[in-house]
């Protein structure tokens, strides 16, 4: 772990959760930057753990071998909105976690018990040693199991199709229809671990499908201004 001193104060914590592609990391980001915040992407953690078991040949379907590559899975990140790296052990898989091979095996690595178990633990430990004020941390179950004391919990979402127009505009060169047919299926699956759809209780929801990305951030921000005006 990166983090090894914990301060004395605990950070603001806002915690996003959202569908594949609603802007949970684009906007999470912005919004810590506007802020000067700490940003914590999960994703991250379950891509590189994907990204650890398949360079160790481990077959991502066979969830007792996923569990043991935790063993040897040696895991930091940091927590700059500005450019946060991501390393397994001595490796920089910052751009590798993002391949499309590594999102079509990421949903069969993060169904595994033992590995949710684990990654909660090492998320809630680098959110206690965050030294800035606030931190935005954003994935599947931060509203519901990671954070759900947190003062803010939004729920980031949109269209389907508009999600999807959003990622095949950003991935240009791959295929449309391949782009929304791999964000479809990895909603299905993720869907069956942990409810990301629908906002729990107290969990405010954010609905971008009608708003540009300067207005969602900033839709974001006036809870978090509203939140910090009811809790002082
Ligand atoms: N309100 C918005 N208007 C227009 N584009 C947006 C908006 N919000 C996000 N985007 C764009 O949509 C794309 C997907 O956003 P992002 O990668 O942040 O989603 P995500 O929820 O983190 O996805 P995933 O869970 O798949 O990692 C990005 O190109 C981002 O810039
Ligand atoms: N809190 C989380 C965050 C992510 N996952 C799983 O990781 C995959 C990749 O996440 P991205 O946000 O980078 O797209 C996602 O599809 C989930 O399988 C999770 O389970 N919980």
């Amino acid at each position: 772990m990166q983090h090894e001193t914990h301060p004395l104060e605990y950070p603001f914590v806002v915690a996003v959760d959202g569908p594949a592609g609603s802007g949970k990391s684009s906007v999470s980001k912005e919004v810590a930057r506007r802020l000067g915040w700490a940003f914590l992407d999960t994703g991250a953690a379950y891509r590189a753990l994907a990204w650890h078991a398949t360079a160790s040949h481990v077959d991502t379907d066979d969830a007792a071998s996923v569990a043991a590559a935790l063993d040897s899975f040696a895991y930091r990140i940091d927590t700059d909105p500005y450019g946060y790296r991501v390393h397994v052990g001595d490796v920089d898989v910052t751009e590798a976690i993002r391949e499309p091979g590594i999102s079509a095996v990421v949903s069969a690595v993060a169904r595994v018990p033992e590995v949710r178990t684990h990654l909660i633990e090492v998320f809630r430990a680098i959110i206690a040693a965050e030294g800035r004020e606030g931190i935005v941390v954003e994935g599947r179950d931060i509203t519901t199991v990671v954070a759900p004391d947190a003062p803010v919990r939004i729920l980031l979402t949109a269209a389907e199709e508009v999600r999807m127009a959003r990622r095949a505009k950003e991935l240009e060169g791959h295929s449309a229809e391949a782009t929304g047919a791999q964000l479809r299926a990895r909603d299905r699956a993720d869907a069956k671990v942990v409810d990301f759809m629908n906002a729990a209780e107290g969990v405010t929801t954010v609905d971008s499908t009608d708003l540009d990305f300067d207005a969602t951030v900033e839709a974001v921000i006036a809870v978090i201004r509203d939140a910090q005006v009811r809790t002082g």
